[in-house]
């Protein structure tokens, strides 16, 4: 069927939405950074997630988010998929290489050169075969970015990774041993005024992007997910994964200072027209309570930059 299309981006900051149904009526929402239908994940990560990198490791904690309607490529944006063109095999690309500075790397999606040399050392550092695979997602690229970035630094690091998702309104750990699906709960200790700590979750060590992306998708494999008529693999449950940076600094006069830098990559279930989305029953209510907490997760994010007193944390049903 021949569908029109009723989204423009008209600049990289800008979109436009027809309504075809009265004539010549448009609207225009302004955002900071618009990527087009043909964008590409690498200049997603470049221009959202390259910059906050030096941000984690100058000791703050950092969130991305990718929140949106089912089906709209959240997942596809965090994660990402894995090319089936053999040249992009983790494995066979341990020693992977491409183009060594920002502009170039724009191009590296088409053009890869495999060689035996340890990659070069470059402005982003050593960009490997992650970085290399057009189909890499936000969380892979952060991985192999963070390990050059502290390797060319030398800096003295520890790197921890947690990963959990909340569904129906539990907190489950997705590192925990494969078929216990751990339930975490949060207790009103948990909950202060500046953040929310979950307490309780497996934390592991990882020093490599692939030892992390190993564990990333392990933890994917536990994820609530769901066929609807409009994603044949539609999340439904918010997934966390968050990075935890330990540095040590040299100081002057021999001194030594630690800082920790965190960035929680967030990749939130979709909002659903449970008309739409086929969904019925047990599924109808679970898409409700998804919609409900994004609508929460909205209001917490408003309340926090008009800098309320009062942040909607808790919702009563
Ligand atoms: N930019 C893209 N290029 C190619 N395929 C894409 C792109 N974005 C999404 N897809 C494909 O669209 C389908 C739905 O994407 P995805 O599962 O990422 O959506 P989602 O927003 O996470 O959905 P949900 O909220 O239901 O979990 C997947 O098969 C994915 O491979």
């Amino acid at each position: 069927m021949k569908s029109l299309s009723v989204v423009e981006c008209s600049s990289n900051e800008e979109v436009i939405v027809k309504e075809p149904s009265v004539d010549g009526t448009s609207r225009t929402f302004a955002f900071d950074r618009v990527f087009g239908p043909n964008s590409r994940q690498i200049e997603v990560y470049m221009s959202v997630v390259h910059p906050v990198i030096k941000e984690v490791l100058a000791g703050y904690n950092c969130t991305v988010f990718a929140y949106g309607q089912t089906g709209t490529g959240k997942t596809f944006t965090m994660e990402g998929e894995r090319s089936n063109n053999e040249s992009f095999t983790w494995s066979n690309c341990l020693y992977g290489c491409g183009s060594t500075n920002g502009v170039e790397n724009e191009q590296m999606d088409l053009k890869i050169h495999l060689s035996l040399q340890r990659p070069r050392r470059s402005t982003y550092g050593y960009f490997g075969a992650i970085m290399q695979d057009p189909l890499s997602g936000i969380i892979p690229r952060t991985l192999s970015n963070l390990f050059d970035e502290v390797g060319i630094q030398q800096v003295e690091h520890t790197v921890r990774v947690i990963f959990f998702e909340v569904y129906s309104e539990e907190i489950i750990d997705l590192l925990s041993s494969l078929n216990d699906k751990t339930k975490i709960r949060l207790d009103e200790k948990s909950t202060n005024k500046d953040a929310v700590v979950v307490r309780g979750l497996k934390t592991e060590t990882v020093c490599s992007a692939n030892e992390a992306y190993a564990i990333l998708q392990r933890g994917c494999l536990k994820r609530h997910k769901a066929s609807t008529l409009l994603n044949k693999e539609s999340s439904k449950s918010h997934a966390i994964f968050s990075i935890v940076v330990d540095m040590k600094e040299e100081l002057l006069e021999g001194e030594e200072r630690q800082k920790t830098g965190q960035l929680n990559l967030v990749d939130l279930a979709g909002s659903e027209n449970i008309g739409q989305s086929g969904a019925m029953d047990k599924k109808a209510h679970e898409a409700g309570g998804i919609n409900q907490s994004l609508l929460t997760i909205g209001r917490v994010i408003t309340a926090l930059v008009e800098r309320k007193s009062h942040i909607p944390y808790r919702y009563v049903q």
